[in-house]
């Protein structure tokens, strides 16, 4: 591991985490609180691997790791960092050999899209994350995914708000909702949420843009998803209800479990929770707009 000196020449990095398996979830939320992308489990699950571009790399970055993770009660002596320099050309594809098809819900399948041999079913769904957050495996994800696909039956439209690479408009999409706006604050994501969506809905239900939350927007929609950091999800709750229709709902994700309750808690008025769904370290919510 690098002892905190600059990192100089090379424009991605690789980190390898070998960590038990228990681990992933809470190493996964840091390295996204620190803008890794690509996070994927290493063969066998003896670790995760995950690319950070150069220009992050300061020499703070390894010790705001390590803050992070012990006040999250995970010790160094947990887990083992290693930090190698990556060809940048390839980067976006160096964890390809790490991702494979998965059942993800009861209904849907997420098949890497280069898997052309994959049988594809109705909700299935074909990705090429690139660099963008939303492979479906990670399980903040998925619980939005389980929601989405308990939920979704009248409603028309949708905003997905941090739609990275687009995973879950393409889900709701599949599962009947009529129109969908993505926003993403990263103009990568848009563009790998535009070639996704494309890849798997031949049609033009989607409209994705670079956005900060729902800044400037004027659509209102019957659902709004969002799987972002607390942080921002907080920052998004005094703008849910005037961007949702008269009953619209909510599904939240990207919380630690242990805090979505509190997260709950601090709901506007106007929603009632509906459902708190939760995995070991992440917890989703659905919640609905009553109109007074
Ligand atoms: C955890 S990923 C979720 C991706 C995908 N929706 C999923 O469920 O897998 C969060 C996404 O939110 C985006 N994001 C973070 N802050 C944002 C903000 N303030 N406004 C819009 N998008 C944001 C990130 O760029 C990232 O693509």
């Amino acid at each position: 591991m690098n002892d905190g000196g600059d990192f100089i020449s090379t424009q991605w990095w690789q980190l390898q985490i070998l960590t038990d398996v228990r681990n992933f979830d809470l190493m996964s939320a840091a390295l996204i609180s620190l803008q890794v992308s690509g996070i994927a489990n290493l063969p066998d699950d003896r670790g995760l691997v995950a690319f950070v571009p150069e220009q992050q790399l300061h020499s703070h970055w390894c010790d705001q790791l390590t803050t992070l993770l012990e006040q999250w009660h995970l010790a160094p002596d947990q887990y083992q960092l290693t930090i190698k320099p990556q060809a940048p050309v390839n980067w976006g594809k160096q964890w390809r050999p790490y991702y494979h098809a998965v059942q993800i819900t009861h209904f849907m399948k997420i098949v890497p899209a280069w898997q052309t041999e994959q049988t594809i079913g109705p909700y299935d769904i074909l990705l090429d994350p690139k660099e963008s957050f939303g492979t479906g495996i990670h399980p903040t994800t998925r619980l939005c995914l389980q929601l989405l696909e308990q939920v979704v039956g009248q409603q028309q439209t949708m905003i997905d708000v941090g739609t990275g690479t687009g995973i879950l408009a393409i889900a709701a999409r599949k599962l009947g909702i009529k129109q969908i706006l993505g926003v993403d604050i990263d103009t990568a994501a848009v563009t790998v949420a535009r070639e996704n969506y494309d890849r798997n809905c031949h049609d033009k239900a989607f409209t994705v843009r670079q956005n900060s939350l729902l800044a400037g927007i004027k659509d209102k929609a019957d659902l709004i998803t969002a799987n972002l950091l607390e942080d921002p999800v907080r920052q998004l709750l005094p703008s849910l209800a005037s961007h949702l229709t008269a009953t619209g709902q909510v599904i939240i994700s990207g919380i630690l479990a242990s805090r979505i309750e509190l997260l709950a808690q601090a709901l506007p008025s106007q929603f009632t929770v509906q459902q708190i769904i939760t995995t070991q370290e992440w917890g989703a919510l659905l919640a609905q707009k009553q109109e007074k």
